[in-house]
């Protein structure tokens, strides 16, 4: 593994918290930078690629950044990446709302971990997706949409999962494992 840790970008805390917890399996040491970074709108992976690469302009140097989608069949992959605009502005229980009306609550979390070997390279992205649907709120509170959010095959929203079992099935976890098996070649060659 690099000897420096990797420094994640994100004003997220809980997002810290989880990619610390995902990563220290991997042996895999990251610090932290909560840096204003634009995030401009597209898709969830042109907004990834620009995101990251304007952190590692910002930091001059070597950084990862992640951006959480969460994607409703209905209403053909929206809210996506504006997910933290629409759940400010309408809440868990107007997310469910949204919905209303429409033929399937199935939705997938997608989450878009950028890695950015430094200023002026083009940052390669991991993606992880989770399956599940819109439910109303179930479970504690403590991160974002998590109550909503209820995985395929296990009946419980994410909110109701401990953090151990979040981690063993989120997107962030998927796109972490992808993440991990680069790092690792990287260090190789
Ligand atoms: O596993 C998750 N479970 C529940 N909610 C989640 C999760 N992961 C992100 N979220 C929320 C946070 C934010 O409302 C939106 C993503 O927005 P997003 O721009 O990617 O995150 P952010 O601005 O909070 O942090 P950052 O500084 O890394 O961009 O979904
Ligand atoms: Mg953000």
């Amino acid at each position: 593994m690099a000897s420096t840790p990797l420094v994640f970008v994100t004003g997220n805390a809980m997002k810290l918290q989880e990619a610390r917890a995902i990563l220290l399996d991997a042996k895999v040491e990251i610090t932290s930078q909560d840096l204003d970074v634009p995030e401009l709108q597209g898709t969830t992976q042109e907004i990834a690629r620009e995101k990251c690469r304007r952190a590692a302009e910002i930091l001059q140097g070597p950084c990862i950044t992640e951006d959480t989608a969460l994607c409703f069949e209905a209403l053909n992959g929206l809210p996506g990446p504006y997910i933290k605009s629409f759940l400010k502005e309408l809440g868990l229980d107007g997310l469910n709302t949204l919905l209303t009306g429409f033929p399937t609550n199935a939705a997938h979390a997608l989450c878009t971990f950028a890695y950015s070997a430094g200023p002026g390279t083009e940052p390669i992205l991991f993606e992880g997706r989770t399956d599940g649907k819109i439910v109303p709120p179930r479970g504690a509170g403590k991160f974002g949409w998590n109550p909503i959010f209820e995985v395929d095959g296990t009946g419980k929203t994410f909110a109701e999962m401990t953090e151990p079992e979040k981690n063993s099935i989120s997107h962030r976890y998927r796109a972490l494992e992808k993440l991990t098996v680069f790092l690792r070649s990287q260090t190789k060659s």
